[in-house]
């Protein structure tokens, strides 16, 4: 038994799944095409290496076998032993959305079956009663923004303005997502997540996965966000994989937005951190203090939100390359019967037009001290990675899912 770590790199796809025309995302390989940018020759500030993606542990475990099951040929520059040393595959998707919530929750057991609300691509995105009542209700001088964007470039064209006039910046996306962007100094970060409580009471009636607030700073035409990023997520439609574990008493740490993600539910403990990095060091922790059938669940966020929606593939690469090369540091502190399994929740080809995710598979690596190397193939829902983990942890089985050990 011991314990189990998921590690979710968000939005590290492996390439475009079976349904990806519903989508608009034939083609799309979030690890093929930073593997090919870097095969290419790499070369940016932004990355200090240059050459072919250096990302030698998680090759040795399988992800580049893994992405072979998907696509059908190696990712460019990244040659796979002959024998790896964890178990890969990758995971196709039941439920309807690319997002975050669908693919975390479906993970632990609960695809999203039904259809999230989405809000129109042509301004004005949002209707007329849900932002008079937002307005009203929170005493605002009005909203910016009524569209969908990507959350940086709407800082540069309505950050100044937003300080100026005290309106907020709404805004969405492919994501069913309702999105808030607010100066912390000027509008105050506090105000600020109560404007996002009393949106998410209103865009219930419309079905929206997720209000986000998103705190920034800075001043004349030159923003940045900051940590304080708030995700306000509809609950899970039914137990996960989460809940079952608390249920049977058992300890399940948050790292980084998965309490977010999961509504606060099926949780013991729930640890924050800024950066990839830091989130890293709290992952490590949690190594050495989780207690026997403990769940560690660890949501890396830059990959999707400083990189994937940034379409920046240096960034990408070189955040790929620091998670790499602290893949010993953990593989140090397991434990016999530790299971760690490195997954993702969607895609975000930054080489793909727009700002939005893509639908791919999802790698399946799994590792740990008595874990055997070999292929686990190609699945058809994210959810065998949860009922791996009950298998493992010895709970009861998952509704869904089938579970890639014996
Ligand atoms: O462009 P930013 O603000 O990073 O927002 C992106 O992040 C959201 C959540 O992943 C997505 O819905 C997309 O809109
Ligand atoms: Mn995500
Ligand atoms: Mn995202």
């Amino acid at each position: 038994m011991a314990r189990a770590f998921i590690l979710v790199l968000d939005s590290f796809g492996l390439g475009a799944t079976p349904d990806a025309a519903d989508f608009g995302d034939v083609g799309a390989d979030t690890f093929g095409s930073i593997a090919r940018w870097c095969a290419d020759g790499g070369e940016s500030e932004k990355r200090p290496a240059s050459g072919p993606l250096n990302i030698p542990n998680m090759v040795t475990l399988g992800l580049g076998k893994a992405s072979e099951l998907a696509t059908g040929h190696a990712p460019a520059g990244i040659v796979s032993p002959l024998e790896t040393e964890g178990l890969y595959g990758v995971c196709k998707e039941l439920s309807k959305g690319k997002d975050t919530p669908s693919g975390h929750w479906e993970i632990a057991g609960v695809p999203v079956l039904f259809d999230w609300g989405y809000f129109p691509t042509t301004p004005p995105s949002f209707p007329e009663d849900l932002l008079n009542a937002l307005i009203e209700r929170c005493d605002l001088p009005g909203v910016l923004g009524n569209k969908h964007a990507s959350g940086t470039v709407i800082l540069e064209e309505l950050g100044d303005e937003h300080i100026e006039t005290g309106k907020p910046i709404v805004y969405t996306s492919a994501d069913s997502v309702f999105q808030i962007a607010a100066h912390e100094e000027t509008f105050g970060l506090e105000r600020l997540y109560h404007v996002c409580d009393v949106a998410r009471e209103l865009v219930d009636a419309y079905n929206i996965g997720r209000v986000i607030a998103r705190p920034f700073v800075g001043q004349n035409g030159v923003f940045e966000r900051t940590g304080n990023r708030r995700d306000l997520a509809t609950p899970p439609p039914s137990k996960t994989l989460l809940d079952m574990l608390k249920d049977a008493g058992r300890e399940v740490i948050s790292i980084g937005k998965i309490a977010d993600i999961f509504a606060h539910q099926g949780l013991t403990q729930k640890i924050k951190a800024t950066g990839n990095m830091a989130l890293f060091d709290e992952t490590l922790h949690a190594a050495d203090t989780a207690p026997d059938g403990a769940l560690i669940f660890t949501n890396f966020v830059d990959f999707d939100q400083s990189f994937g929606h940034r379409r920046d593939v240096p960034g990408y690469a070189n955040a790929l390359e620091e998670f790499d090369a602290r893949l010993p540091e953990l593989q140090a502190k397991l434990q016999a019967g530790d299971l760690v399994i490195l997954t993702a929740d969607h895609g975000c080809d930054p080489t793909w037009p727009g700002s939005d995710h893509t639908r791919e598979h999802i790698p399946f690596i799994a590792f740990g001290p008595g874990i055997a190397g070999g292929s686990i193939g190609v699945r058809e829902s994210f959810a065998d990675i949860g009922q791996t983990v009950a298998r493992h942890l010895n709970i009861a089985p998952l509704e869904v899912g089938h579970s890639a050990l014996q």
